[in-house]
């Protein structure tokens, strides 16, 4: 199992360090990953935000199942909670996120420009586990366009805010937010994704779960990239993990398979996934 000796301590940091920037900030912008948004998601964060304006960005949607996202998307809303489904690396991504701002925060804008105020950006923190695709969404929003450091009173040392544009500034902040992975089924879903570290969980049961996961949800990808019969599809999940072993040419080195079958999956091979689905959710 897992060892999260160190993960107390730095979850509180992270936690102390968005509720000391919240007062700085018009709104949230929480990232999780597409294919796994309650995984990858801490549950302390909603805690910490509480009144704060909260935008669920979430990541990677070029990876996940095109209907799972849509249809947490849909979960969100009715529960009161604005989600959006963005790959990082989009030219427009700023652009989209600005737009999703603004309308959550139309209220308040109106508000300020009422006083007059009509260049006024939006100010965010942007929060997320580690590999959500916290680096790579803020590098293609600032396209490189760095803000001054410090010259704002309330920036802490390390932080820095990035403009995105006349309309938006990001506060970036160094702090790591540590996933909540006490839990072994989120632990494993994490590693799934490549979240966490190879070494944390083993690659074998970490693949069983996919290859059971995929048989259930998504049989005909594993049928067609590991060219499986009927019978093979059929045998129970280790006689399986090995037959797909044999087929990928690696005989009985099914070590060997699972590290190739978690990379196959990570790269997009097996087509886009999700692993969490809204109809696992208790009050779904
Ligand atoms: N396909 C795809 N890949 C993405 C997306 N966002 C990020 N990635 C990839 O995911 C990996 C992790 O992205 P990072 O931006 O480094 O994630 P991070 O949240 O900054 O992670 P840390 O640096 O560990 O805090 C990189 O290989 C990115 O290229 C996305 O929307 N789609």
């Amino acid at each position: 199992m897992a060892n999260i000796q160190w993960y107390p301590g730095h979850m509180a940091k992270a936690i102390h360090q968005i509720q000391d920037n919240l007062h700085l900030v018009d709104i949230v912008f929480e990232l999780v990953d597409a294919r796994i948004p309650v995984a990858s998601r801490n549950p302390e964060i909603e805690k910490t935000v509480q009144q704060k304006p909260h935008l669920l960005i979430m990541t990677k949607k070029d990876l996940a199942d095109p209907q799972a996202t849509a249809d947490w998307v849909k979960y969100y809303e009715d529960q009161g909670q604005v989600a959006i489904a963005v790959d990082s690396r989009s030219r427009t991504i700023g652009k989209q996120m600005t737009q999703a701002a603004s309308d959550m925060l139309a209220d308040k804008l109106a508000k300020i420009a009422a006083r007059g105020i009509t260049n006024r950006p939006i100010r965010a923190v942007c929060v997320g586990i580690p590999n959500v695709g916290k680096s790579t969404l803020l590098n293609h929003i600032v396209n490189k366009k760095i803000a001054k450091v410090g010259d704002r009173p309330g920036v802490t040392k390390g932080q820095q805010w990035l403009k995105a544009s006349n309309k938006l500034e990001l506060l970036d902040t160094p702090g790591i937010l540590w996933p909540k992975f006490e839990d072994q089924v989120v632990g494993t879903k994490l590693a799934v994704t490549g979240a966490i570290k190879e070494n944390i969980y083993p690659n074998d049961d970490v693949a069983l779960f996919a290859l059971d996961f995929f048989k259930q949800h998504y049989a005909t990808r594993l049928v067609d990239r590991y060219h499986l019969t009927a019978d093979q599809l059929a045998l129970p999940n280790p006689e399986l993990l090995i037959a797909m072993t044999k087929n990928a040419g690696m005989r009985d080195d099914w070590e060997r398979f699972c590290v190739a079958f978690l990379l196959d999956i990570r790269k997009g091979r097996l087509g886009r996934f999700t692993l969490d689905l809204t109809g696992d959710q208790p009050d779904a």
